[in-house]
């Protein structure tokens, strides 16, 4: 089977209300970053496939023959091909490491992909700005370019780029096919996520997801954030079982916590939407800063919090800005809400690695080898 080649690249995200608590059906408001993961897929013709994830050093490859015996021993595709694809990397205590968890999803979904058809030979290269397992969603912008990549090399959706362009879009039908099967490959990392993550990375703007209901939300107005890296590692896997156990342990306790979260991104929305139709004043501030106030005590509440979150939370507040963890948290990055005329040197000479970000950037992408940054396209085309 002859695929063709193809560059792709999907954004990271950042929630700005509702992490934990949308994974127990309540609501979050989630944006696209301008940070993005590239995958240059190519068809090679030596029988192989090899992957190519230079942020998390791992470079793999197996003989088609090796995948054909693998796939036609597994009849369903399920928790079963899981369970063979763990045995097949070598995962045998449960315990998933970085590498592991890229490879296991890529299997997955490429076994899953080509079903019964013959399987192709191709070569697979992930590059991403977004740091590695820091709560921006490297996770979901990595599986939902390996969606739409495997997608269209097995035909089940176009390659939507034109001779003469240089990035194009699938349309709605083919990205909600790119979701789901994104979330699939999210499953295997997370184990149990929303899907908030992956919609974004899908839809790109700004999203309200509720149970799986993706709204995005077009009237916005230009928020500046700060995002700043933590550097302490974390696994979201680990934090989401983390909060289901407290939940489980202490109901009555945690449940109103959800429904209190619930709240804030509701009350959240409606200021957004509020300033994009009368004047924006300070009071519209002071209301976002104290929502993520309450929000950030919450999540210290959940258990996903972390003293160099605490840190941050107190840096900036002595320069009067208001910051919460994003995505899981337990370390990872925070976002920081920054005012008209705030800047930014001042967080930077306390230490910390932290860059304002525009937010909003457009979902999963196809692109031309020349619309690629030339740094990314020299590590894409590198191997
Ligand atoms: N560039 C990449 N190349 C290969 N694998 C990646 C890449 N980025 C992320 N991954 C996979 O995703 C895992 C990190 O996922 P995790 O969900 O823990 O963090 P995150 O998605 O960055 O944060 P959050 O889920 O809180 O937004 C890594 O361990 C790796 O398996
Ligand atoms: C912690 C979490 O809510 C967000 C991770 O970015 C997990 C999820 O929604 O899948
Ligand atoms: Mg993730």
């Amino acid at each position: 089977m002859q695929v063709t080649d193809l560059y792709v690249s999907a954004p990271g995200k950042a929630i700005l209300h509702g992490e934990h608590a949308v994974v127990h059906g309540k609501v979050a408001l989630a944006v696209s970053l301008n940070l993005r993961t590239y995958l240059r897929l190519k068809a090679t013709t030596f029988g192989k496939v090899c992957i190519n994830l230079p942020n998390i050093d791992t470079f793999l490859s197996w003989d088609l023959s090796q995948l054909k015996q693998l796939r036609d021993e597994v009849q369903r595709l399920d928790a079963e091909l899981v369970r063979r694809l763990r045995e097949f990397i070598g995962v045998t205590n449960g315990s998933l490491d970085t590498c592991s968890m890229a490879t296991l999803s890529f299997l997955y979904l490429y076994l899953s992909l080509f079903g019964s058809g013959e399987l192709p030979s191709l070569t697979l290269t992930v590059w991403s700005e977004l740091p590695t397992g820091a709560g921006l969603g490297s996770s979901a912008a990595y599986s939902v370019c390996l969606a739409a990549a495997l997608l269209c090399a097995s035909g089940a959706i176009p390659p939507p780029l034109k001779e003469w362009e240089h990035t194009a879009r699938w349309c709605q039908e083919e990205l909600e096919l790119i979701n789901s099967w994104a979330f699939q490959g999210e499953m295997i990392i997370h184990g149990n996520p929303s899907g908030v993550d992956n919609a974004v990375g899908t839809w790109g703007g700004m999203l309200r997801f509720l149970a799986g209901k993706i709204i995005p939300l077009s009237r916005v107005p230009l928020l500046r954030i700060l995002l700043t890296n933590t550097k302490v590692p974390r696994s979201t896997k680990v934090l989401v079982a983390r909060v289901k156990d407290k939940i489980n342990k202490f109901p009555s306790i945690m449940v109103p916590v959800l429904d209190s979260v619930d709240a804030i991104s509701c009350t959240c929305e409606k200021v957004l939407s509020e300033m994009t139709c009368e004047p924006i004043t300070g009071d519209h501030y002071n209301i976002l800063e104290e929502l993520i106030d309450i929000n950030q005590h919450h999540l210290n509440v959940m258990g996903v919090g972390h003293p160099a979150l605490d840190r941050l939370c107190q840096v900036t507040l002595v320069k009067g800005l208001h910051s919460k963890l994003t995505g899981a948290g337990g370390g990872g990055c925070g976002i920081t809400l920054l005012r008209p005329g705030s800047t930014v040197q001042e967080l930077k000479d306390c230490g910390f690695d932290c860059w304002e970000t525009s937010i909003g950037g457009p979902g999963v992408q196809q692109h031309s080898a020349i619309s690629v940054k030339e740094e990314i396209l020299e590590i894409l085309n590198h191997y």
